[in-house]
């Protein structure tokens, strides 16, 4: 499906949808567990691949038809063989996560995805499991899903790269947890998106599950992470609330800096583990006046004409598409580096927003690990672009399309709903003209 967006000013109150991350791991904390209330949850096309999985390993997930809450009925720590294929859909984090979850099944798990989880990496993670006693393949032998896993698994060491995905070592501590023995993850590189593991050990602390970072040989570098083993999953009094999403909010951030008039207000900002957050800082950065009440949970963003930086998106590469689209409207060169790691997502997202930049007349130049765009070389123009089926280039391309000159169609918009069902209703309701054709 299509979007239109007009170019248009944005103002007033919008609230971020609760965070893809959080939801994630909570749900399957409580289905790994006896069960909880998680409240807020982000109910998207993503968790509910979550939610699927948990089922198919024999707990159940009933999402409130207001959305409020979602009620997890767990597997006590014993996931079952599931009857079917685990379809994760477009979802890397639910692929990941429920990979090693099959290494505790004393049984066969298969799992799948769409095209683009079908062409996302896995390797380092089916080694880690055969690490750790389980057999784990790709049925093409390609380190890419359909995924067979065979439990159950021991536990023990496992050795595995830091630079392709976090969600290798969140998927080893929350499965290392009901392991017999344990699991240490031991990190062969840096890690990349290391905010997202802090995140996981966030919800296991949540969830009663103790799991640390292990020194490295300088006093800030870490070595690997730790789990005990045979620490059942437990909510305190049975309930957990999912914070609000850094990730999703970035794009109304970034909507308030280019085309508020004068300002953007958005709510379900309270601190939490979210490297993400980091987007307050940057479009403060750029010259746009920002005020962030931790303790109301809102940030407030003024218009402002913007300048371009320098941001290193290690930590934050989910932030690379919104980082991209306001700095082609910014003022100089906006240059994202550490991004190679964002070149293993639902597209490749390096050169997904320099070509998609550049048919609205953005100058942009890619390196293997970085994206400059030229800002105030060219003026942007409205253009028919693609989404790439990515829901984050949708959204980045949606704020660009706000201050082009002329109209832009942007294909696939119906991806939003992997993380931001809504989007562009929430954008008109702050008077963008933006919107789906049917
Ligand atoms: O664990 C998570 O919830 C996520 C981790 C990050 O992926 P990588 O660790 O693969 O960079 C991020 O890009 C993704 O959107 C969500
Ligand atoms: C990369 C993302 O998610 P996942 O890895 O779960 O597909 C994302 O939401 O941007």
């Amino acid at each position: 499906m299509d979007a239109h967006v007009s170019p248009s000013s944005v103002s007033g109150t919008a609230r971020a949808p609760p965070s893809k991350s959080y939801t994630h791991r909570a749900i399957l904390a409580a289905g790994l567990g006896d069960g909880a209330t998680v409240h807020d949850p982000l109910v998207s096309a993503d968790t509910r691949a979550t939610a699927r999985a948990v089922e198919a390993f024999g707990g159940s997930v009933a999402f409130a038809e207001d959305g409020t809450e979602a009620v997890v009925e767990g597997l006590s720590g014993s996931p079952g063989t599931p009857d079917d294929v685990v379809d994760c859909a477009n979802s890397g984090t639910t692929m990941r996560l429920v990979t090693a979850v099959a290494g505790l099944v004393d049984g066969t798990t298969v799992l799948t995805g769409d095209s683009s989880l079908r062409s996302r990496p896995q390797g380092p993670l089916l080694d880690a499991l055969e690490q750790l006693g389980a057999t784990a393949r790709s049925t093409r032998s390609n380190g890419q899903a359909p995924l067979v896993v065979d439990g159950p698994m021991v536990g023990g060491t496992a050795s595995i790269p830091g630079d392709v995905s976090s969600q290798f070592v969140t998927a080893l501590l929350m499965a290392g947890a009901l392991t017999d023995d344990g699991v240490d993850v031991a990190l062969e590189t840096e890690l990349k998106s290391a905010p997202y593991v802090d995140i996981t050990l966030d919800v296991l602390d949540a969830f009663g599950v103790a799991a640390e970072a292990t020194a490295g040989e300088t006093a800030d570098a870490v070595a690997g992470y730790h789990v005990d083993g045979g620490q059942p999953y437990a909510a305190a009094d049975g309930e957990y609330r999912v914070p609000g999403d850094f990730s999703s909010m970035s794009y109304l951030l970034a909507a308030g800096a280019v085309a508020g008039d004068p300002e953007v207000t958005v709510e379900g900002a309270v601190p939490s583990a979210q490297g993400d957050a980091a987007i307050i800082d940057i479009v403060e950065r750029m010259g746009a006046p920002v005020n962030w009440d931790r303790d109301a949970g809102t940030v407030t963003v003024e218009q402002a004409d913007l300048a371009g930086v320098t941001v290193d998106v290690g930590d934050t590469p989910d932030l690379l598409p919104t980082i991209a689209a306001l700095g082609a409207v910014a003022d100089g060169d906006t240059r994202i580096e550490n991004a190679e790691h964002v070149r293993y997502k639902e597209t490749d997202r390096v050169t997904a927003m320099a070509e998609e930049l550049a048919k609205m007349g953005a100058s942009v130049t890619e390196e293997q690990d970085a994206l400059t765009v030229h800002g105030g070389e060219t003026t942007l123009e409205g253009a028919t672009v693609d989404g790439r089926a990515d829901h984050r280039i949708v959204m980045a391309l949606a704020v660009a399309a706000l201050v082009a000159d002329g109209d832009t169609t942007i294909h696939g918009c119906e991806h939003v709903d992997v993380s931001f069902p809504g989007f562009f209703g929430v954008l008109e309701d702050l008077g963008a003209h933006a919107h789906p054709l049917d």
